[in-house]
């Protein structure tokens, strides 16, 4: 996991602390304790037993975040917020050890650790509450809005770059699906009931959003270098902040994957962790929400973007400019954010707009560290025309017919259209400032 930037942690005296007092009050009074309900009861009883210790952590509902955990004490700087012991977090050496080990074993080809722990997750679901784990699957989401959940029409309503994203994750899901199907249909009969699609879909979003990382090592059983996935147990109940600042990892002495935080919290306030410095794009697709004032938010193009350039302003010497695009990895990041065109798309856009004698010497735009647009007439005819054409895009949708009945799915979908739409204005404002000046 990774830690983001440092909240202003002084301490707080007078007007503010009041107000901040006030503020904390208020998210507790909207907040809805849910740590009675019977599922999260049992959830605390259950990891008792296995060990789980006091934390001053407690189940809520808040108003903006939904279930999440709120600090029923202060919290200091360095504080170990939550330690979960090692046989209750679920990894691929839980699965292979387990009594469906033996087929994972079998499976060719053989899986990757995200479909190991969904296998593992579906087999346990079915068993209802024979299962051991009975007591965490029981407080475990059965849907979620990532775009995996979205119908036809709240996908149309998606930016285009996130739609095509959804659209590529979505086939892959059916791939992951396929290669567990392909043999356990043949191999493994009792399970073709229980791997449904449904099924699948859930127990991999299950997995995607919520696990952790912990290094595992590599295993003759497992597919790729890469294993390193953790469920945990009412540690998953943390949400996500840009805010947040944690340190998170096993700790072999205790045994426990242990998460600290570096910055305070009050009685009352909802503790978060990051989930690392994703955009709104990242974050719907992979967990299903969006933050309204996110700081890593930037708007992406994709080389098709810079494809239209070829078209409409009649490029010259494309096939040596895409060439040189592509061979400098440029459309790893062609993007602009309210801090105006990243590094490469600036570049890229250099390099479209060069003549024949500029081209020769196309290392020279590679140097620079800032690439000045502002001198480049077409180049900054190429930037305004790429983001006027995607604030264009950003307004030419469907919105559905009885506006009153909207889902949340396209509540959300359309909000990241105004979130993408508030970028673009800000990059052309900024564009349109360069070239006054
Ligand atoms: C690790 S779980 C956190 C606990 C989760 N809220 C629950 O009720 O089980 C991750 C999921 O929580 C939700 N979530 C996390 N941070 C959020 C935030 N800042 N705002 C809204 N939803 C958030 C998303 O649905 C995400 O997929």
């Amino acid at each position: 996991m990774k830690t983001w930037c440092m909240l202003n942690v002084r301490r707080r005296k007078g007007r503010v602390a009041r107000n901040r007092n006030q503020r904390n009050s208020k998210e507790h009074n909207d907040s809805i304790p849910c740590a009675h309900e019977k599922e999260i009861v049992q959830l605390r009883k259950w990891m008792k037993l296995y060990g789980f210790g006091k934390c001053s952590l407690v189940p809520y509902i808040f108003p903006e975040t939904g279930r999440g955990l709120m600090a029923s004490a202060d919290i200091s700087s360095d504080d170990l917020i939550v330690a979960i012991p090692r046989c209750l977090l679920i990894t691929t050496e839980t699965v292979l050890a387990s009594e469906i080990g033996h087929w994972i074993k079998r499976w060719k080809p053989l899986l990757c650790p995200q479909q190991i722990l969904s296998v593992y997750l579906m087999w346990e679901t079915q068993k209802g509450a024979a299962s051991e784990w009975h007591p965490y699957i029981q407080t475990l989401p059965g849907s979620f809005t990532t775009p995996a959940y979205f119908t036809d029409t709240d996908l149309q309503l998606l930016p285009t770059a996130v739609f095509q994203r959804a659209v590529q994750l979505n086939q892959k899901l059916c791939v992951f699906y396929q290669q567990i199907i392909d043999f356990s249909d043949t191999y493994w009969p009792e399970s073709v009931e229980i791997f449904t699609f449904e099924a699948f879909r859930r127990a991999w979003y299950t997995v995607n959003s919520r696990s952790v990382y912990m290094e595992i090592g590599k295993s003759e059983f497992v597919r790729g270098v890469e294993n390193n996935l953790a469920l945990a147990p009412f540690l998953d109940l943390l949400n996500h902040s840009t805010q947040a600042q944690i340190t998170a990892g096993y700790d072999r002495e205790s045994k426990t994957y242990q998460i600290r935080t570096l910055v305070p919290y009050r009685r009352y306030e909802q503790v978060f962790i990051s989930y690392g410095p994703a955009d709104n794009h990242k974050l719907l697709l992979e967990y299903g929400f969006i933050l309204p004032n996110n700081p890593h938010d930037v708007f992406n193009f994709t080389f098709d973007d810079l494809e239209i350039l070829l078209r409409v302003f009649d490029v010259q010497f494309w096939d040596k400019k895409s060439e040189i695009i592509r061979q400098k990895h440029l459309i790893l990041n062609l993007s602009c954010s309210d801090e105006g065109l990243s590094w490469r798309l600036a570049t890229a856009l250099q390099i479209l707009a060069m003549d024949w004698q500029e081209l020769q010497q196309w290392r020279g735009a590679m140097h620079q560290e800032t690439v000045s647009v502002k001198n480049d007439r077409l180049c900054q005819t190429f930037a305004r025309y790429l983001v006027t054409k995607a604030m264009f895009e950003m307004d030419n949708h469907q919105v559905p017919d009885n506006f009153e009945d909207i889902t949340v799915n396209q509540k959300m979908a359309l909000q990241l259209r105004n979130i993408d739409k508030e970028i673009l204005q800000k990059t052309l404002d900024s564009l349109v400032k360069h070239v006054k000046d």
